[in-house]
């Protein structure tokens, strides 16, 4: 498990270390600017010229010094500055004083036109960025974005991407390998600027650990993201040689709808193929015999959409029955959008007492009947994808898209739930405040059915034992890692979500034996 903080988080730790532990800023910059220098020399050639590029604040102050620290050993390196040295943080004069004593030029950044760089130090900004790039440092950036250095190292986050959403502040710089300190910035784990920074290195530069919790407690609500590593699939609890298919939970999924059973047939084989003792598929009349062929080791129930609508009472009581057979519910792969899913949605709210996942058509009811999240309880799990949630919550894609975890974070924190919200890095938000950023998978999930798999394995992993939030969390991560193991087996492009499925398990085990 990996701990990911933001920019503000990472201003405080920082305060923590230098004010309240007594570490000199100076030492600190010293450690991260030896990362930084390790980080260059390793694809540096002595007659390759580097040229480290320098904001005035700390992050620019990193900069200068492992400019400095590649001079000494002998490297052509040149530094250009961004912005007015003479209003420099304290550290940055400092730094640039050393290198001046050493005999380093320091050279505004508009004469770097016309001269070579093959390796290019990004210390533009770190976490400080705070506003959108313009000026003279949008005409910097881009004159080095035109330039494409063989290799770019960028200090703490690539120039111009958010510490907290990850987003492009107006521009950024594309990174080969970003070096970073004491703990991975969110805006490097989330999209787009995980795709900016290349490879991410966390370098101890020796911050304590004490400085994390200190900080955590001092503000309220000041929780950490977290991420999942592959040590983490330990967390899946073992299945115990003394046990029956009882020992390992009964999944209910309530999916499909006429002439549509695909989505309900993935969730339920991905419930199996993660562990469930048994899965029953609720589903209309229409669909029994395909879902029974296709899966034969699957209970079907059916029901007819006239029965919903005409015996609402009967239905009713037959929902209750359904629930109280269940520990764990999917709602909502492929049930369409018939006026009956509002009432199929709202009596197996009021019916479950056990961990229920809504997902798809389930939102999209819920979406257009607010009144159905009346009934949300401390056990429901929704796993929207952007459009749905910009639906839940009636904002546009793009304000979901800009603030990924902060609107996962207010819905779950709003109703007490577990929100699933599904991008390229999935995020989930925790009743309490809990934030994880998903670190697993590839492209080639974004495919039709993808997201039906998901809603199975969570389902799953609740049946086998995990708690409803531990679940969704690891669920995401197992989702990706099946992902990486069919793409390795089938390729990227041509991997289906049943292949998904089918890798659940050697997801798994590649976990456990590790
Ligand atoms: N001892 C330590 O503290 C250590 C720090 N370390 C390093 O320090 C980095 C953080 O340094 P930092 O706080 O000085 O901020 P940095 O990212 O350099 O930005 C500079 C200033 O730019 C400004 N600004 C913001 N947006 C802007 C914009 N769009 N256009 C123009 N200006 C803009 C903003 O100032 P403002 O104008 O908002 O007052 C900001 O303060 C961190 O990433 C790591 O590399 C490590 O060495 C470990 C030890
Ligand atoms: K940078």
């Amino acid at each position: 498990m990996r701990t990911l903080v933001t920019a503000k988080q990472m201003k405080a730790i920082d305060a923590y270390t230098i004010n309240t532990i007594g570490v000199p800023s100076m030492v600190l910059m010293e450690r991260a600017a030896m990362w930084v220098a390790r980080a260059v020399e390793e694809t540096a050639g002595k007659a390759d010229v580097i040229w480290a590029v320098c904001g005035t604040g700390n992050n620019g102050a990193d900069g200068v010094a492992a400019a400095r620290m590649l001079h000494l050993k002998g490297y052509k390196t040149s530094l250009f500055v961004v912005g007015d040295p003479d209003r420099g943080t304290a550290e940055f004069l400092a730094q640039s004083a050393i290198a001046r004593n050493l005999g380093m030029q320091m050279r505004p950044w508009q004469e770097a036109a016309g001269e070579d760089c093959v390796v290019l130090i990004d210390a533009v900004f770190g976490v400080g960025l705070s506003r959108p790039i313009e000026g003279e440092y949008r005409q910097c950036m881009e004159m080095l974005e035109a330039r494409h250095a063989a290799h770019t190292v960028a200090v703490d986050i690539p120039s111009g991407i958010h510490g907290d959403t990850g987003q492009v502040m107006g521009m950024a710089l594309k990174a080969d390998v970003t070096v970073t300190f004491g703990w991975e910035k969110m805006g490097t784990a989330l999209y787009p600027g995980r795709a900016y920074a290349g490879t991410v290195r966390v370098c101890d530069i020796g911050f304590p650990e004490s400085a994390l919790d200190a900080v955590r407690d001092q503000e309220e609500g000041y929780g950490y993201g977290l991420t999942y590593e592959s040590s983490d699939l330990c967390l899946i609890p073992d299945r115990p040689a003394y046990s029956n298919k009882g020992t390992f939970g009964k999944v209910l999924i309530a999916a499909g709808s006429k002439n549509m059973c695909g989505a309900a047939y993935l969730s339920a084989l991905a419930a199996y193929r993660t562990g469930a003792g048994l899965v029953k598929l609720l589903t209309v009349e229409e669909n029994r015999q395909i879902l029974q062929e296709r899966l034969p080791e699957a209970i079907i129930a059916t029901y007819t959409s006239d029965q919903l609508i005409q015996g609402r009472e009967e239905f009713k009581k037959m929902i209750e029955e359904q629930m109280n057979w269940a520990d764990v519910v999917v709602l909502g792969p492929g049930l369409g959008s018939e006026p009956y899913v509002e009432y199929l949605v709202e009596d197996i709210l009021t019916s479950a007492f056990v961990p229920v996942i809504i997902d798809a058509d389930g939102l999209n009811a819920i979406a257009g009947h607010p009144y159905l999240t009346t009934y949300f309880t401390e056990n429901i799990i929704i796993t929207p994808h952007l459009g749905e949630m910009a639906r839940l919550i009636g904002e546009s894609i793009d304000a979901v898209k800009e603030n990924l975890t902060g609107a996962a974070l207010e819905y779950a924190g709003r109703y007490g739930i577990t929100c699933v919200l599904k991008d390229a890095a999935t995020v989930v938000a925790g009743k309490d405040g809990t934030l994880y950023v998903n670190s697993s998978g590839n492209s080639a999930m974004a495919k039709a059915g993808s997201g039906d798999v998901l809603t199975g394995i969570i389902a799953g992993l609740a049946a086998i034992g995990m708690e409803e939030e531990q679940a969704a969390l690891m669920g995401v991560y197992l989702h990706g890692r099946a992902g990486e193991q069919a793409a390795g087996k089938i390729g990227q492009h041509s991997l289906l979500a049943s292949d998904l499925a089918d890798c659940i398990g050697a997801a798994m085990k590649s976990v456990a034996h590790e």
